[in-house]
């Protein structure tokens, strides 16, 4: 139930998960031996069936987002549901959401988001394809003037979409307005093919076999394509019949809303793709032997090593940490829309660096993970069948898509040295950067850990961390502030920059752990266990970043000692419960696929 965020999710979850495993169509254990062209059909045939599923049973939205999660197959699905449906509800005005929207939910149009080109990804003010009114027809000219503005990357794009939001320059009465949306159908509703104008393909195959080329990643180019001026998405801004830009008065602000909602399953998806890695490495550690025999007697399971559990648990721990710092995304986004409503926009800037930075610490860490389970289990980890490889293929691409994770992070390092600005003009902070308005004690405060139990202490290891955070952020400001000018500075001091930026971020999900703590966990002994997650997680952190703990003075060689004792001991009182904690995760065979991660054990025939 921690786990799941209520009882009712548990039951959901565990509903749909059977559902999906019980049905011969969703089977996957072959899909990494299908040609590309083999894996697109059964994607095309498993998004079908999962929407008849859909239609027939009356699911609810919450057990049809569910159903298609466990089927698991990167699909032009993700792409319809997930930006094309949010980028109209967000930036479409009513009468736009009305009228599109409704053929949307009936899949009698599919989309794309069609943003990134061949020449620009992260620089979206650098994008290159045309939207130019012509005030004689009413309509805007969509066009790629170069080589580098054909869009390049979006999924569904290069054989399912009918229909894309597509982001170009907006010119009108001669001006370049910059980058706004357009709704543009690109395929015949008859037939399929491409509308006059209109150039389409895929982009080709992607790293590791299976994985994510079940996608249709594409490419798309407009040669003069015209469409209605009503196609432009107004709810920010307009142009008017007579081809003049308007600002609307709805503040550009309500865009937050719909990236903490992206962004916030972004994490949670982190969490996911984890949690799935470490329970194939914990219930694989616990049935693999090596060594130890002594006149014949038993093996050792690999999950005694020490080694093993030292490198594993914090993966398991982190699963944790990113789960719940999830749950509390969740509530912020409610939190946002209830104050965009009231037109309180003043906590919107750090939403939006705390999800920009959160989206980038959870997602890079779960990449490396995956990786790491891999080599956790050893050669058989590497076989297709692991499960990992797949996983891993899947999940990498999230380092980069919804903001490259080195963009994100500077982003939050440019709002963390304007808080430090602030504070130190006598500004109070509010929420995740709350600590900072702290400034007077966490520059000059000592740690009182003295014993490795010291370290137990949920306020010991919050003071250090916030002290951390807060003296690189300040440290880094001080070095900005003697360069030339702001801005060399920054570009200077960067690399430290990203550290600043990753030590607040991790003490972000270090403090949401905590305090869900101090929530009622059911269970008997669940808090417990939790407990020992939490403390193995932000002292794995410390460990493997003292000397950011070290050179900011924050703790002493000895407490950075004692932090280390105490990790031992918390594996140790971990191992017993580890192969719990994983099963906890609730995933069926189906959904884990993997034969090494099975839930009965029963690896090597499930091999051989
Ligand atoms: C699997 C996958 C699916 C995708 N799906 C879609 C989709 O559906 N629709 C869509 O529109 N796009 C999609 N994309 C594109 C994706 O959004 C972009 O690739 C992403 O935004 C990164 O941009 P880029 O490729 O231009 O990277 P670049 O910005 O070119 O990155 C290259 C390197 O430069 C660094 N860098 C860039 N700018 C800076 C800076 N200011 N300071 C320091 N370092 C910098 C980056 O950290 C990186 O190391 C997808 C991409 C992938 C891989």
């Amino acid at each position: 139930v921690a786990w799941a965020g209520s009882r009712h999710a548990v039951e959901v979850a565990d509903r749909m998960a059977r559902l999906v495993a019980s049905d011969p169509v969703f089977r996957k254990d072959t899909r990494t031996m299908l040609s590309r062209k083999e894996l697109f059909k059964d994607t095309l045939k498993k998004a079908a069936h999962a929407w008849k599923r859909i239609v027939e049973l009356r699911l609810t939205e919450e057990e049809a987002n569910l159903l298609r999660l466990y089927v698991d197959q990167p699909g032009y699905v993700d792409l319809h549901w997930g930006m094309f449906v949010p980028a109209i509800k967000g930036q479409g005005t009513e009468e736009q959401q009305k009228k599109w929207l409704p053929m949307a939910y009936k899949f009698q149009i599919i989309g794309c988001y069609a943003q990134t080109e061949l020449g620009h990804g992260s620089n979206v003010q650098g994008l290159e394809t045309t939207a130019t009114f012509d005030p004689s027809t009413d309509e805007f000219v969509m066009h790629s003037p170069t080589l580098t503005s054909s869009k390049w990357w979006p999924g569904g794009l290069g054989k399912a979409s009918t229909h894309a939001v597509v982001y170009a320059r907006l010119i009108t009465e001669g001006k370049d307005y910059g980058i706004h949306g357009f709704i543009v159908q690109l395929r015949s509703l008859d037939d399929h093919s491409p509308l006059p104008g209109v150039t389409l393909g895929d982009i080709g195959g992607k790293f590791g076999s299976g994985a994510y080329n079940s996608m249709d990643n594409g490419v798309l180019r407009f040669d003069h394509v015209r469409i209605p001026r009503d196609q432009m998405l107004m709810r920010l801004s307009q142009v008017t019949r007579e081809g003049k830009y308007v600002h609307s008065d709805v503040p550009k602000q309500l865009l937050y809303g719909t990236m903490v909602y992206v962004r916030q399953t972004i994490v949670a998806d982190a969490s996911k793709a984890l949690s799935r890695a470490v329970c194939i490495a914990v219930r694989y550690s616990a049935i693999r032997k090596q060594f130890g025999s002594q006149d014949g007697g038993p093996e050792t399971q690999v999950l005694n090593y020490k080694t093993q559990q030292s490198r594993l648990f914090p993966l398991l721990a982190s699963a944790y940490a990113y789960r719940f710092v999830g749950q509390w995304l969740k509530w912020l986004y409610t939190d946002v829309n209830q104050k965009l409503e009231a037109k309180d926009y003043s906590t919107l800037p750090e939403a939006h660096a705390c999800t920009a930075g959160l989206k980038s610490v959870t997602t890079s860490a779960t990449a490396d993970a995956i990786e790491e389970c891999r080599k956790l289990c050893g050669g058989h980890g590497y076989l297709n069948s692991s499960g990992l490889p797949e996983l891993f293929a899947v999940y990498v691409p999230a380092c980069t898509y919804e903001g490259d994770n080195v963009v994100l992070l500077l982003q939050v390092a440019r709002f963390l040295m304007k808080t430090v600005s602030q504070v130190a003009a006598g500004k109070q902070p509010v929420g995740t950067i709350a600590y900072m308005g702290n400034i007077q004690h966490l520059m000059q405060c000592k740690s009182a850990v003295n014993t490795a139990e010291d370290w137990l202490n949920p306020a010991a290891i919050k003071e250090v961390f916030e002290a951390r955070a807060l003296r690189m952020a300040v440290n880094c400001a001080q070095n900005i502030s003697k360069a030339p000018s702001q801005e060399e500075g920054f570009s200077e001091l960067s690399p430290d920059l990203l550290e600043a930026a990753v030590a607040h971020v991790q003490l972000i999900i270090v403090t949401k752990f905590i305090e869900k703590l101090q929530e009622d966990i059911p269970g008997p002994g669940v808090k417990e266990q939790l407990q020992k997650l939490c403390s193995i997680y932000a002292l794995h952190l410390l460990h493997k970043h003292l000397g950011d703990f070290l050179s900011t003075g924050c703790v002493t060689a000895r407490q950075g000692a004692l932090a280390n004792e105490l990790l031992g001991k918390l594996y140790a009182q971990v191992r017993p419960n580890a192969v719990a904690l994983v099963d906890a995760f609730d995933y069926t065979d189906h959904y884990l696929g993997s034969v090494l991660g099975r839930y009965d054990g029963d690896v090597y025939p499930a091999l051989y």
